[in-house]
């Protein structure tokens, strides 16, 4: 076939496929030969020859018969001497060696991409398996990271992992791209946070090196996206991710998502997209409850302690820790870490003291708001009254000492005024209020039963 045979039918197919699959797919193509009904094409790299074959075929086909080019399939040819990892421009390729080759199909041809030159983010050593303390609140997302790590047939894709701030995400995303580099080093496992998967994608745009982009990160074996949620409301960046998403899929590869919230919370996000990260499994790690926090402290005491043995700590240091910060795991250790230091420095035993004194700002902002609303829910539990008893006009004594302790404790653990308080007790004056409050004050002395009530309120509105 002459070459403007196949410039005429290459403008029919920029009609037919349109201006971007064609600069990326079509344009690149080389008509080498036609034999025996086999149009055969040189590509400058495998996947495109997958891709095209797949995707093309017969768009192709159909245009060269139109032609009068007696062609029924295609073959391609992935040309030799390339750059490493890219197309090159067409019309540029060396043809020697590839044109002899016997012809194959296009699938047996293999162009790899090796583990170094996938553009992923670096993994942080110390986000390990072993590194990572589990409990009631992350035991879910835990054994779930632990099976996709484990490998074997995919059984849910993706896994997707949600959870507030600092709860262990990226920790436990990293953990799996550490174990299945370890039990499977020949698996091609691309990590990187979606902010670096846009800026891949926009340079790639910017330089015109699409083909390159959509090899690599279609060709990975295991794909993990850290904090998805950064990509909503970018329009092309989710429309190139859903594709690498669903190319991914069709292959069966393993795909591991994170983000701040659940994918049908996630605003501005497609709802293609969301229905597809829905489709696998979706586990979220709750906030850290006390017992989960004493473990990591007591975990990452003992680190440390490994390291400087004349580190003394006095007893229920930690436990105040546990207790007191509560926000997120990344705050609990960044106090830690600092009592370390500042112990070193001093070179005193970390008592209580010290520790308040040293961490004054980050224990006076974890200090836990708590609402006059819970403080209604958590008093009506106990005494097993409704909550609208707490809040209504009943004055028998089984609700009305129950209110009277909520009063109590809204006044000691909030900030609200007597007059707030009142008017969220069903509009209540402010010296119902101060009664109630006084009267809880006066009976706490004589009646430890009522002492004790309120201490454990206290305690499970502090926690
Ligand atoms: N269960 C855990 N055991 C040990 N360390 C933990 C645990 N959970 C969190 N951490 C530690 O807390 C810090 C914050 O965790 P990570 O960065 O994984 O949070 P994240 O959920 O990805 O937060 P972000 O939403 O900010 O991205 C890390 O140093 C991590 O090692």
């Amino acid at each position: 076939m002459k070459n403007d045979t196949w410039g005429r039918v290459k403008e029919q197919l920029l009609e037919a496929v349109g201006r971007s699959n064609f600069a990326n797919w079509i344009e690149p193509l080389e008509m080498v030969e036609i034999e025996e009904g086999v149009a055969v094409f040189t590509v400058p790299t495998s996947f495109m020859a997958n891709w095209v074959s797949r995707n093309f075929s017969d768009v192709i086909v159909k245009h060269l018969v139109a032609a009068g080019v007696p062609a029924t399939r295609l073959d391609f040819k992935v040309v030799a001497n390339r750059r490493a990892n890219g197309a090159v421009p067409a019309g540029n390729q060396p043809k020697g060696d590839a044109m002899s080759a016997t012809p194959a199909p296009a699938a047996e041809v293999n162009v790899e991409t090796k583990p170094e030159e996938l553009p992923g983010a670096p993994l942080d050593a110390r986000f390990t398996f072993d590194n990572f303390v589990v409990g009631k609140p992350n035991e879910l997302a835990h054994a779930a990271a632990r099976r996709v790590a484990e490998g074997g047939p995919v059984t849910f894709n993706p896994l997707f992992l949600y959870g507030g701030v600092g709860l262990g995400k990226t920790h436990l995303m990293h953990a799996i791209a550490h174990e299945i580099r370890e039990r499977s080093p020949e698996l091609r496992v691309l990590y990187l946070s979606a902010e670096q998967f846009m800026y891949r994608f926009v340079q790639a745009l910017r330089d015109r090196q699409m083909i390159d982009f959509k090899q690599i990160f279609r060709s990975v074996d295991v794909l993990m996206v850290d904090d998805v949620q950064f990509i909503a409301g970018k329009d092309s960046t989710q429309e190139e991710f859903f594709h690498t998403f669903n190319a991914l899929v069709d292959q069966n590869k393993q795909i591991i998502i994170s983000a701040d919230r659940a994918p049908g919370e996630i605003k501005d996000l497609e709802d293609r997209i969301k229905s597809r990260l829905q489709c696998g499994l979706v586990v979220d790690l709750h906030p850290t409850d006390y017992e989960l926090r004493l473990g990591i402290l007591q975990t990452k005491a003992e680190a440390y302690r490994a390291q400087y043995p004349d580190l003394q700590f006095a007893d229920g240091v930690l436990e105040f820790l546990a207790h007191r910060i509560t926000t997120n795991v990344r705050v609990l250790e960044g106090a830690l870490m600092r009592l370390f230091a500042f112990a070193s420095l001093v070179d005193r035993e970390i008592t209580l003291e010290l520790t308040q004194e040293c961490l004054a700002d980050i224990l006076k902002a974890s200090d836990r708001k708590v609402t006059v609303e819970e403080i209604q829910r958590k008093v009506a539990e106990h005494y097993s009254i409704r909550l609208s008893d707490i809040i209504g006009p009943k004055r028998v004594r089984s609700i009305a000492r129950p209110r009277q302790v909520a009063m109590y404790l809204s006044k000691q653990l909030t900030s609200r005024s007597l007059p707030e308080i009142g008017r969220r007790f069903g509009g209540r004056d402010h010296t119902t209020v101060m009664h109630g409050v006084r009267r809880i004050e006066d009976l706490q002395i004589q009646d430890s039963q009522l002492a004790d009530d309120i201490e454990l309120l206290r305690h499970a509105l502090d926690a």
